[in-house]
């Protein structure tokens, strides 16, 4: 299995490397040269694996033998101990065609720990084997700011900083990440929203001299090992729902911003998972629903919600759907790329939007609605969604047909969103790490949302 950028100038890069490089040195996204394909009969076999197994069964198609067996199998059950269920990623009956898939299990509470417990421990594999020194730069709307300093915190040889929206995150969120004070741990604090705090470090990994020079690696979905690691649950939820030789139309909604998590449900599909539709939910920044529904990809004016998580605007993942809708054309990429770096919006033709309408359904739900199904799912079956996870679900309420069943991603704890749980007027008990939280001392460093003044303190960072 070898690696290719989405703008066609790398191409032919191994696992590890691809891991390494994050964005891909031409500016684009890498993804597999080849999607492997599982066959019926694959899936068949894979029904019945615990949830370990299956990681690895799958990261076996993209590792390559990269990593051997006995050291990935013990990578993956390092990354996996630290979640409160064996299960990993549970999957909750809601009603008769509704499921929830919950992926707040791990150290931080949000789905990104699915990925990042795992990019933790192979990022200090790859430390221990080279000796490299390794400089993690991320962007976060707060989950996976979190996630990752709780993947990496006191990692030997690898320092990480975060850089979050100031005041644009949750509390709890904003806790979670600033009250690590491990010394391998920075917590930029930005003025300005998260588009520009991932357009800062995306042209921070574009400069290739800057970027070789101090060893920056990736934690975001840019790399595509998160997106890998975020296709495991949607086969893993497929078996707990189906029996063998089922033909149900099975749909999986998505609450969505960075469009990382959705595009792996998009992959899974394409390796061979009989998914039925993808519903893609959006909160009020709804580009992506835009995109779908008229073929127009044009960023709107930033607007705070209640699923802080989702206030994107600039999906990073885009660049890989689109390399796929144009049928793996890198030329084609990289002229949308272009027209939208010059007149800010990429349109597509009939042709190609009725292809990305048999994929994606979307819907955006405006704040009330969040709120309104918060609070229905509480009163008539006594589950509490967070924010994000009730726009999935309201989303696939919108969007889901007859005889269908949909599984909606489940993509964080309430605890970590009562600003908006506690305007339903719920009183939530929150979980004991989550409660300590507000006792601890917190270090975190304001910067103007200025390239120069981050780089400076980049470059005091990592030495
Ligand atoms: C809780 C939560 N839900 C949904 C999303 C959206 O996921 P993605 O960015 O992969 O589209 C995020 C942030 O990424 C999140 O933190
Ligand atoms: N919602 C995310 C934004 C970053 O997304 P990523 O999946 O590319 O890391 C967050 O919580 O930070």
């Amino acid at each position: 299995m070898k690696y290719a950028s989405t703008r066609g100038n790398v191409a032919g890069i191994g696992f590890i490397d691809a891991f390494m490089m994050g964005l891909a040195n031409d500016g684009g996204l890498l993804i597999p040269e080849q999607i492997p394909q599982v066959s019926v009969a694959q899936l068949e076999q894979w029904r019945t694996l615990e949830y370990t197994e299956l990681v690895q069964a799958i990261f076996e198609l993209y590792v390559d033998g990269e990593i051997p067996s006995g050291e990935l199998k013990q990578l993956i059950e390092s990354s996996y101990a630290t979640f409160r269920t064996p299960e990993v990623t549970p999957v909750q009956q809601l009603k008769d065609d509704l499921y929830l898939l919950e992926l707040f299990h791990g150290p931080t509470f949000a789905f990104k720990d699915v990925a990042l417990q795992f990019m933790g421990q192979l990022y200090s594999y790859v430390a221990t084997k080279t000796g490299q020194k390794i400089n993690i730069l991320g962007a976060t709307s707060g989950d996976t700011g979190a996630s990752a300093i709780a993947g990496l915190r006191g990692k030997e040889g690898i320092k990480i900083c975060i850089l979050h929206p100031e005041g644009k995150v949750s509390r709890v969120q904003e806790l979670q990440m600033t009250t690590v004070l491990d010394d391998n741990v920075l917590n930029l604090s930005v003025e300005g929203n998260f588009d520009d705090c991932q357009r800062m470090i995306k042209e921070l990994f574009s400069d290739i001299d800057f970027k070789n020079k101090h060893q920056l690696a990736a934690i975001n979905s840019i790399n595509f090992i998160r997106i890998m690691a975020q296709t495991v649950y949607y086969f893993y939820a497929y078996f707990r729902i189906t029996e063998p030789g089922s033909t149900k139309k099975i749909n999986f909604s998505v609450p969505t911003g960075n469009f990382g998590d959705i595009f792996a449900g998009y992959l899974a599909k394409r390796m061979g998972l009989p998914i039925h539709k993808l519903i893609l939910a959006t909160n009020e920044n709804n580009i992506l629903e835009r995109f779908i529904n008229q073929g127009v990809y044009k960023p709107d004016q930033f607007k705070m919600t209640y699923s802080p998580s989702m206030d994107i605007q600039v999906a990073s993942n885009f660049e890989r759907y689109l390399y796929y809708v144009t049928g793996e054309n890198t030329e084609q990429v990289k002229s949308f790329m272009q027209q939208f770096a010059e007149k800010g919006e990429i349109v597509i033709d009939s042709a190609m939007l009725a292809i990305v309408q048999a994929e994606f359904s979307a819907y955006g739900v405006a704040g009330e609605l969040c709120l309104q199904t918060i609070s229905k799912y509480n009163e008539e079956t006594n589950y509490l969604l967070d924010p994000h996870s009730a726009c999935g679900v309201a989303a696939a309420e919108q969007c889901a047909g007859q005889a269908e069943i949909t599984v909606s991603l489940a993509t964080a704890h309430p605890a970590k969103f009562d600003e908006a749980i506690s305007l339903c007027g719920i009183k939530q008990t929150f979980p004991d790490a989550i409660a300590e939280l507000s006792n601890k001392q917190q270090r975190q460093t304001k910067v103007d949302g200025d390239l120069a003044a981050i780089t400076d303190e980049l470059i005091t960072f990592y030495g």
